[in-house]
């Protein structure tokens, strides 16, 4: 008799070299379009080297300007760069989330709108949420309103103004996290359980030590999550213990901040009534927890759900303090630095924003900020935020989705099947010379004065906060706060860059300066 071995061992090596050779070589869709490296056809480790070491944004982009609007990155996986059969189809079109996102994005180990794959649940939370970040509902918000007059006029300009009397530089990357920090959770939980970030140092550093700690670790939780539990399996621990304590740590903050909200509410008669009234009669230094009390009544409404609720309104909030202060900080800074570097365009967007009514100058007596509205309006900060925000991306690295189970062509390829992982990247979006002329430079002039068609066409490349069902809920809100802060420090005082040096960006996902500062030196302009 033959023994089965004999048989079954060719067999299995026939089967090996047919899925992990022939199919992806040869036969899948994928096989027809360019790789981005001569291994990608029949292997994954060239991204995720570029991953692990941080170079993915430019490899693409690299592979894109040669190659055209579709690479393949790995036997499994394409990046597109391009709006029709691009971003439209993947983006518009419903495609799920790759669970790269629920690996790295849950806190609690409970899913929040962010890490969500499937569309079902994540629109039915969406629904709840985007109704108090809408631009209609921020513009005329009174309690954005209040947050707004104490963050400007009783913490920011006055840390300034004495930063400019002693000739003290400051690290701006700090103190834009610091201030869209302490916007975003006044936001959330109410200003009387926010944090004050810009005037506590020492508070600040603390929770943006343990919040950036875990950084060089997300690649592992990422993309090899398995690779993680085998080692661990083994004793071997790829990611340190630490970083565990530290996210328990952060979690345990914002359960704090949780809890803080629903004591706001049960001391005040009626959490409903008390939003609707507070117009007129709001204290200065009370604004009510809206994003908790919007989160806590639709959670509440009978709807099964696995998760506690406490657990199911943390993990989202979370998300969005995250979310909310880095993004916004780093584009912030980055936008300051521009202006250090233009003088010239500094003094046009200074004579512009002095126009305002009521004036955010240092020496207003009425010590109120103009309305969004008319701040939004500005054509040159305008124009300076949206250039900003293209060439310099707070999120420039891919977006992950994966093909639906009907076939589906992108960028001219030939129908690909389903569970294949699709990306685009701003990065690249966003260096499409055809569409923004000399893209390495900032250019706010680009956004102004250009005919309609050309600003259409920049409209649909543009695309810092991504686009679709899972588009930024925050961008109103990010868009809002960082004209206001803008506009306050660029009425009174003149920046000077002292130390930038590691300024350019890290090439990740999210993408902050490689030195995590920005040092400027503030003047004051009568
Ligand atoms: C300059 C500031 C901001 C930028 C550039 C930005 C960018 C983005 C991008 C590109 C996405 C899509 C990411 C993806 O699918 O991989 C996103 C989603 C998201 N952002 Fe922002 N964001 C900003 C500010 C904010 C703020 C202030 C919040 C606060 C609530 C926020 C909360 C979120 C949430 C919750 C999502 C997930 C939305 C969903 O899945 O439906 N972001 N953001």
């Amino acid at each position: 008799m033959f023994p089965l071995s004999l048989v079954a061992v060719p067999i299995v090596a026939l089967y090996l070299v047919y899925k992990y050779l022939v199919f992806p070589i040869f036969l899948s869709p994928l096989s027809k379009l360019p790789n981005a490296h001569f291994s990608s056809s029949f292997s994954a480790l060239w991204i995720l080297l570029k991953r692990r070491y941080e170079e993915e944004n430019r490899a693409i982009y690299a592979a894109h300007v040669k190659h055209g609007d579709i690479v393949r990155l790995g036997p499994n996986e394409v990046s597109v760069a391009c709006v029709d059969e691009g971003i439209r189809t993947v983006y518009s079109g419903g495609f799920e989330k790759w669970n790269w996102y629920p690996n790295q994005f849950e806190n609690y180990g409970v899913p929040n709108m962010f890490s969500m794959v499937n569309s079902k649940p994540h629109s039915i939370r969406k629904r709840m949420i985007s109704h108090v970040y809408s631009k209609s509902y921020l513009q005329s918000s009174p309690e954005v309103h209040a947050i707004s007059k104490i963050i400007i006029f009783d913490r920011l300009l006055p840390v300034l103004e004495e930063a400019a009397a002693n000739k003290q530089p400051i690290d701006v990357l700090e103190l834009n996290f610091s201030s869209t920090m302490d916007f975003i959770i006044a936001f959330i939980f109410g200003l009387q359980n926010g944090t004050n970030f810009i005037q506590d140092i020492s508070a600040r550093e603390e929770w943006l030590s343990i919040y950036q700690s875990r950084r060089p670790f997300r690649f592992w939780a990422g993309e090899l999550p398995g690779v993680i539990s085998f080692f661990k399996k083994l004793g071997i621990h790829i990611t340190p213990a630490w970083m565990n304590e530290a996210s328990k740590w952060l979690e345990d903050w914002t359960m704090e901040k949780c809890k803080a909200a629903a004591a706001s509410l049960s001391n005040s008669k009626d959490p409903s009534s008390h939003t609707k009234e507070s117009s007129d009669s709001l204290p200065t230094t009370t604004t009510p927890p809206i994003v908790y009390i919007q989160l806590l009544t639709s959670l509440k409404s009978p709807s099964p759900s696995p998760y506690p609720l406490d657990l199911s309104i943390a993990t989202e909030l979370h998300d969005h303090l995250a979310a909310g202060h880095e993004t916004s900080g780093i584009t912030l800074t980055y936008l300051f630095h521009e202006l250090s570097l233009h003088p010239e365009i500094q003094s046009q967007l200074r004579n512009e924003l002095r126009t305002q009514a009521p004036s955010l100058r240092l020496d207003s007596e009425t010590h109120d900020v103009p309305a969004p509205r008319t701040i939004d309006a500005l054509p040159i900060l305008h124009a300076c935020l949206m250039e900003t925000l293209r060439i310099h991306a707070a999120i420039p690295g891919p977006q992950p989705r994966i093909t639906p189970p009907t076939p589906t062509s992108l960028a001219g390829s030939p129908p690909l099947t389903g569970g294949v992982r699709v990306s685009a990247q701003a990065f690249t979006l966003h260096r499409n010379a055809d569409v923004f002329p000399e893209p390495e430079k900032w250019k706010p002039e680009r956004w102004l004065g250009t005919c309609e068609e050309k600003k259409a066409e920049m409209g649909r490349w543009f695309w810092a906060f991504g686009s679709g069902g899972r588009m930024c809920v925050g961008s109103h809100f990010a868009m809002q706060e960082m004209k206001l802060i803008t506009a306050a420090i660029y009425t009174s005082f003149t920046t000077h860059i002292v130390d930038d040096g590691g300024i350019e960006h890290i090439d990740a996902y999210t993408a902050g300066p490689k030195s995590n500062r920005l040092l400027l030196r503030f003047e004051r302009v009568e």
